[in-house]
């Protein structure tokens, strides 16, 4: 299983890589690793094996986190109407997008920082992302709200940009023109 320990951190050179594209149809490893990231993520919500694991909750994983320079993502998290996002995608791709930014209010982290990092991460409000699912079918995701700026950062990880880099330095917190939070 994936633990804290399989996640590299700020330095490591893959964080900063632009990862390649996977073949499909996908390995049995590939598939092998994707399930894996998705169950990481689970575990990771799930209070007592969170505990018992010491694993900081996830609501997404990008496999450069891993090390692995493979253009792969999971995420797992709801929606504000409670509506579950579960995806585990090859080879993402944001194909069109909202005009109007979105954000968190309470801005971001990172499983590979390990630090806070005040401010407000302008984002897409809704993307329309491709991608090739677990067994190496072609889907279509439009997502707005959580699960958009979710994507959204795991994508980023994918071409090795971390959140802080969307943050505005001279002034942190201050919300973009045509942005709204999104929770
Ligand atoms: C927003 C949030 N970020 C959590 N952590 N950070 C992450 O997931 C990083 C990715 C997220 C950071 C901001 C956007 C994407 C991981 N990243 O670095 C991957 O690249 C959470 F854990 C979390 N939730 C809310 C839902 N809750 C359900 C019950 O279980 C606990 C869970 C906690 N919400
Ligand atoms: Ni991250």
């Amino acid at each position: 299983m994936i633990t804290m320990d399989d996640i590299v951190r700020e330095g490591h050179p893959m964080l900063r890589t632009v990862t390649k594209e996977v073949p499909i149809p996908p390995t049995t490893e590939d598939q092998e690793t994707l399930k894996e990231m998705l169950q990481f993520l689970k575990n990771s919500q799930d209070e007592e094996t969170a505990e018992k694991y010491n694993l900081r909750p996830g609501v997404g994983l990008a496999a450069p986190q891993l090390g692995l320079d493979k253009r792969m993502l999971a995420i797992h998290v709801e929606d504000i109407k409670g509506k579950l996002h579960s995806y585990a995608l090859f080879n993402p791709k944001i194909v069109s997008h909202s005009v109007e930014g979105g954000y968190l209010s309470s801005g971001e982290g990172c499983l590979s920082v390990d630090r806070e990092v005040p401010g407000i991460v302008p984002r897409h409000a809704r993307v329309t992302v491709k991608a090739y699912d677990i067994d190496g079918n072609q889907v279509k995701l439009r997502l707005k709200g959580y699960p958009a700026i979710v994507i959204q950062h795991e994508i980023d990880h994918l071409n090795g940009v971390m959140f802080y880099d969307h943050i505005n330095e001279e002034n942190p917190f201050h919300p973009p023109e045509n942005a709204k939070p999104v929770d």
